[in-house]
């Protein structure tokens, strides 16, 4: 390490509580995305709790709580907003604790840059490295720019983490950080395994006669895309390439299992590109200084025209309801707001550019109730209140257990019969009713 480094690093190197003791009230302060939790400084803040009032907390998808939130059941000193909920940002959401905002991801750093002023960013990062810089570890993201637009820039150091190589901005130097801080060295929170049902390997099935060797593949979150992954790893499919939003464990089984070779691609040849990882260890321990794969900021991972450079671009996401008009809701149940549009258009716009691309809305054809019953997820008109997070005008494939159907230039009561046609049986001919009601069935004289 240079002299220069190591100089900036011992003044620069603080207690966690001077640096909480920066913020001061109605201050704006981003502490972090995904599994890098800044547990220092948030500890060090929330004891700060009868001294502030309204700052405005920023992340991006917590899994951990957060002790300035637990501290303040009453948001006073302390207001979280999320750019994606979580199990856990839904469920504060409902307390009152927790607000979303909205964004397509890939145009979350230009919103940045254009219209937020944070006074504070904390991110939790590698220790420095020789040349004086620190590295993102598994969140890429938005991090740069929220530390770079900042009034004041600090880093937590977290030994344990993974150093993930990146194509750009994937750490940070030191001369451009007003603070150090040197975190207890918590284990990065692991995502709990998730459990296929068989209407998800039933998907799983049709998504797979859909993919072709060579694709360049995105799988979003949960159990669905995990056995896709699991499936590909598998299978005899060649030669794949990896452009995605969120690295998972499913991505070193496949890559492990030699079905990841990148070599179609058109950029990043070789490499899997993320923005962010989540998932267990082992996915941790595979991604520390490995080539293999990189991380860069979500406006170039993101953005569909980036995207859709890969050849054969194959975008694998799941949703909560789709209506008979193919509008698709992936983030809230009526007003009740259950996640985030996060990079789901993006991808959906991104495949569509891609030469042979593939975009897939992927659905359980059933719902269990609260109550147990069974509902359909194809549904006549999506619930009062919901958010359309894919608008039929950029809809492109829809896959149920059922099978799967391809809208692009499809008419309304094509759509509509396209999609009663993968719903659950037991609820077509309520559909199809539904369908002549709303005058988008062809059998209707309203129609043909
Ligand atoms: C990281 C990436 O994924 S990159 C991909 C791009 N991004 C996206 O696709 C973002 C939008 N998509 C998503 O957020 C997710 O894929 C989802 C929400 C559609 C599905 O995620 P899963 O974790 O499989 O959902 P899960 O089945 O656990 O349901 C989540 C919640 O929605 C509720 N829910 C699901 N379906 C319904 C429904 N039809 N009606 C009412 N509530 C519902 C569940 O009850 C659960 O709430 P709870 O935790 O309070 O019980
Ligand atoms: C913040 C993005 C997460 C997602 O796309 O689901």
């Amino acid at each position: 390490m240079g002299m220069n480094e190591q100089n900036l690093y011992q003044q620069k190197h603080v207690s966690a509580e001077v640096a909480a003791a920066v913020v001061k009230s109605g201050d704006t302060v981003f502490v972090g995305e995904f599994a890098q939790n800044v547990e220092a400084f948030d500890t060090a803040l929330a004891a700060r709790r009868s001294e502030l009032q309204e700052v405005n907390l920023i992340t991006t998808t917590r899994l951990k709580p957060l002790a300035c939130v637990e501290a303040d059941p009453t948001r006073e000193s302390f207001i979280w907003n999320d750019w994606h909920f979580s199990g856990l940002g839904r469920k504060c959401a409902e307390r009152g604790l927790a607000s979303y905002i909205p964004f397509s991801y890939h145009q979350g750093p230009k919103a940045v840059r254009l219209y937020e002023s944070p006074d504070v960013a904390v991110a939790q990062v590698t220790p420095m490295d020789a040349n004086g810089f620190f590295n993102f570890s598994t969140s890429c993201s938005m991090t740069p720019d929220y530390l770079r637009k900042a009034k004041k820039a600090i880093l937590e150091v977290n030994t344990t983490v993974p150093r993930c190589l990146g194509g750009r901005d994937e750490g940070i130097h030191i001369s451009e950080i007003d603070m150090v801080i040197e975190g207890p060295n918590t284990p990065l929170v692991q995502l709990p395994e998730t459990q296929a049902s068989e209407a998800d390997m039933g998907i799983a099935k049709h998504v797979m006669q859909l993919l072709e060797d060579g694709a360049t593949i995105q799988l979003g979150i949960g159990a669905l895309p995990n056995i896709v992954g699991s499936m590909i790893a598998h299978s005899d499919l060649k030669d794949l390439g990896v452009h995605t939003e969120m690295l998972a464990d499913s991505y070193v089984d496949m890559y492990e299992a030699g079905r990841i070779t990148g070599k179609h691609k058109s950029i990043d040849q070789g490499k899997m590109v993320y923005t962010f990882a989540m998932g267990s260890q082992k996915l941790y321990d595979f991604l520390d200084n490995n080539p293999a794969a990189a991380i860069y900021p979500v406006d170039y991972t993101n953005d569909p025209c980036v995207i859709g450079r890969n050849p054969k671009v194959f975008a694998i996401n799941n949703a909560i309801e789709v209506d008979l008009f193919t509008q698709v809701s992936s983030e809230s149940s009526g007003t009740r707001q259950i996640s985030g549009t996060g990079g789901q258009l993006d991808f959906i716009l991104g495949a569509f550019n891609s030469e042979g691309g593939k975009g897939l809305i992927c659905i359980s054809s059933t719902y269990k109730q609260k109550d147990g019953t069974m509902a359909s997820r194809i549904v006549p008109t999506l619930s009062p209140g919901s958010i359309v997070t894919c608008p039929r005008s950029l809809v492109h494939y829809v896959v149920t257990e059922f099978g799967y159907a391809q809208m692009k230039g499809k008419s309304t009561w094509q759509r509509a019969e396209a999609l009663i046609n993968i719903a659950h049986p037991d609820f077509r001919d309520q559909l199809i009713k539904d369908a002549e009601a709303m005058g988008i069935w062809r059998r209707s004289n309203k129609i043909v």
